[in-house]
């Protein structure tokens, strides 16, 4: 199959141990859209799939060149996923369309997306088209409590499924949810039995291509207000009172990942440069997604929304630093929402 300029769509599933990742691929994948999709699992001891591609990738992080702590690659998954593109160029195995990729629960997803975003061949061929986060409605609390990389998780998410909500009673779950809003306010969301979800639901067409669905929904909009976090992490969602000059933001942000960008776990954004539609905005740490120009916006607010969730970062600092921009940027930032530490 060729894709000319497409890009194959990456899914990650990661999420705390016993989550309920595994239920969930095996819930989705044998769903007619999903049929050819190929499946990484970096955890050995994985049952096979019928009709899917199964690898087993050995979790092996090392430092990039420049020593960046947070930008570790792993080189087998490069190895392969460039395995399957030549393997998928040569016809030798099934055409697949997708690749998901399951991480142990003890994984931190963003070097997976590092891996692929960065690597020189891969980032021609996939795209990061969803992170999902598997949250289990039981132990979800004890995790975040006591798990940084169950924080970790749930900062990048793009979904949250919240798991075994059959076992749990309403007001776990209801406090649950508030504590992963005020998590990661940009994520959606989702209350997922057994795996059971339909792929449309979670695979909603997205013309922005990278960061599946609106990146920044109602909740991100909601009126400031002073919340409690998770230690070191931290949020601001911000609007701004004119269109932005794209040029000037686009300097501002470098500036920014360049001095800050381990502390930058993610960044979200649905711009108003001034043109019909938004530029979509989508950043994970020192990486930025090529921006998307939309035709069109998606709803009726035309403002310029942009979330960053961070460590160890001052949302003050973050609208200090637009604010002694705003000459250049041609627009002075307006605070949404910020929430702090715990
Ligand atoms: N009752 C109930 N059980 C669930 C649900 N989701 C998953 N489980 C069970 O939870 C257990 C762990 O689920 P897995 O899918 O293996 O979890 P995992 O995240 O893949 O686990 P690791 O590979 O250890 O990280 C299994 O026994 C599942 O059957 C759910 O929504 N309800």
């Amino acid at each position: 199959m060729h894709y000319g300029s497409n890009k194959r769509p990456v899914t990650v599933i990661t999420g705390f141990l016993g989550s309920g990742k595994t239920t969930l691929l095996n819930s989705l994948l044998p769903e007619p859209t999903l049929v050819h999709t190929a499946v990484l699992v970096n955890e050995y001891g994985k049952v096979g799939l019928d009709h899917h591609l199964l690898r087993q990738v050995e979790e092996q992080t090392i430092l990039l060149g420049g020593g960046c702590l947070c930008c570790t690659v792993r080189d087998d998954l490069v190895k392969v996923l460039r395995d399957l593109l030549n393997q998928d160029q040569q016809g030798v195995i099934p055409v697949f369309d997708r690749i998901m990729i399951e991480s142990s629960g003890l994984a931190d997803p963003a070097p997976i997306l590092f891996t692929i975003l960065s690597d020189p061949v891969l980032q021609h061929h996939f795209s990061i088209d969803l992170v999902i986060v598997t949250v289990d409605s039981v132990n979800g609390h004890l995790h975040l409590d006591r798990q940084p990389e169950s924080l970790k998780q749930v900062s990048i998410a793009d979904k949250i499924l919240l798991t075994k909500t059959d076992l749990a009673s309403p007001e776990t779950i209801d406090s649950l949810k508030m504590r992963l809003r005020t998590l990661n306010p940009s994520a959606e969301i989702l209350e997922v039995i057994s795996g059971k979800v339909q792929p449309s639901v979670l695979f909603r067409p997205n013309p922005a291509g990278a960061g599946n669905g609106n990146p920044l929904d109602g909740r991100a909009k909601r009126p400031y207000t002073e919340q409690s976090h998770a230690p070191g992490t931290r949020s601001i969602s911000l609007t701004f009172d004119h269109p932005l000059d794209w040029t000037a933001f686009g300097l501002w942000l470098s500036m920014l990942l360049h001095a800050r960008g381990e502390d930058v776990l993610r960044v979200k954004g649905l711009l108003d440069v001034g043109e019909e539609g938004p530029v979509v905005l989508n950043g994970v740490q020192h990486i930025i997604h090529p921006p998307q120009h939309l035709k069109d916006w998606p709803d009726q607010d035309h403002r310029s929304h942009l979330v960053f969730i961070m460590r160890d970062i001052d949302p003050t600092e973050i609208m200090n630093s637009l604010s002694a921009f705003q000459n250049f940027l041609g627009a002075q930032p307006v605070l949404l929402e910020t929430n702090m530490s715990l």
